[in-house]
């Protein structure tokens, strides 16, 4: 059998106002009728950044600054018929009005309004990578009767948006659901979603929380999604064969570590920037870098291919 060749797409996400530019790819294509984001395969002797330019402006009409352009994630993808690999980047620097130039109708959507089904299959995670935010907070200790909810209160203050992961290990069943609820009750109506830490059955408990964490030891004994569609699925991932799994799982996104010392796990043995490169780059899921993380890490890790960063020191 002949080995197909891996094609190099350079993928635009191009954002103005919250919104995102979108086109209706032509019936008589590959995954014809369906919409996508504007571009085309890397041509010989060329950067995928100057493929995007010569893309989106021959597509578009728009012109785009090359160094504007920001990595988002990178996705291989197996079409039967072909292999792709989609070099996502994004850019808020378009200029111009955007027009179908190859007859194509262009509109734009917010990343909500992108719905998997009016895709190509390989777009699935580029969507939740755009649904996603750069930094995920982890909980830090919350031991001490009484004192959790006043600590987990002061931290909050410090988040303005983005998503925080209730972890809380050394509480008994009660404490946690206790602190579920205040942390809900807090940012209710603020820009920062919670996500419950643990098994399948906590999310039933509390229909408002943005989604479910599921640790390596839940993870690894389910073997579908085992949440809604419409509710986040995170998994956190230590190798190659755990992203496997949280792809199986069907998971928004995955936490992969400890790629730097940590001051939580004293000892444990690190990735390293290089081995969460290489783990990213065949992860077909947005991969948020974990173990000594700063928020000056997050340009880093998004340069690798990954999400941005998770940890706790950096807010805690
Ligand atoms: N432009 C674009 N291509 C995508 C997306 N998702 C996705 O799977 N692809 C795949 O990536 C490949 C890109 O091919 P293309 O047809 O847009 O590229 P092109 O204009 O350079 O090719 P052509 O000259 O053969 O028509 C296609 O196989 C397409 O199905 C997407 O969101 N945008």
């Amino acid at each position: 059998m002949a080995v197909k060749k891996l094609i190099h797409v350079a993928v635009a996400v191009i954002v103005r106002g919250g919104r995102i530019l979108i086109a209706r790819r032509p019936e008589h294509v590959h995954q014809g009728g369906l919409l996508e984001f504007p571009g085309g395969k890397v041509e010989s002797g060329e950067t995928v950044q100057q493929a995007l330019v010569r893309e989106i402006a021959e597509e578009t009409g728009l012109r785009v600054p090359a160094e504007t352009l920001e990595p988002v994630i990178g996705i291989r993808h197996d079409y039967g018929d072909k292999q792709v690999f989609l070099d996502v980047w994004q850019t808020a620097a378009a200029e111009g009005e955007a027009e179908g130039r190859e007859g194509q109708p262009v509109f734009w959507l917010t990343p909500e309004e992108l719905r998997d089904e009016d895709f190509p299959a390989a777009n699935r995670p580029i969507i939740r990578a755009l649904r996603l935010p750069r930094t995920l907070h982890i909980t830090g200790s919350l031991a001490g009767p009484g004192e959790g909810e006043c600590r987990l209160d002061q931290a909050l203050q410090r988040v303005t948006d983005g998503l925080v992961v209730l972890r809380a290990p050394g509480l008994v069943p009660e404490q946690y659901r206790r602190l579920v609820s205040m942390a809900l009750a807090r940012c209710s109506g603020s820009s920062v979603g919670v996500m419950l830490h643990g098994g399948p059955a906590l999310l039933s408990e509390f229909t408002e929380a943005d989604g479910l964490h599921l640790p390596w030891r839940e993870a690894e004994r389910l073997s579908g999604r085992p949440v809604a569609g419409n509710v986040r699925l995170g998994v956190s991932c230590h190798s190659a064969e755990q992203l496997r799994q949280a792809e199986r799982l069907g998971a928004d996104y995955a936490v992969l570590g400890p790629v730097l010392p940590t001051a939580s796990h004293p000892g444990e043995p690190t990735l390293g920037w290089e081995a969460f490169e290489q783990l990213v780059a065949a992860a077909r899921l947005p991969v948020y870098a974990l173990g000594g993380m700063q928020p000056g890490h997050i340009a880093k890790a998004r340069a690798l291919g990954g999400q941005g960063i998770a940890g706790i020191g950096f807010w805690w």
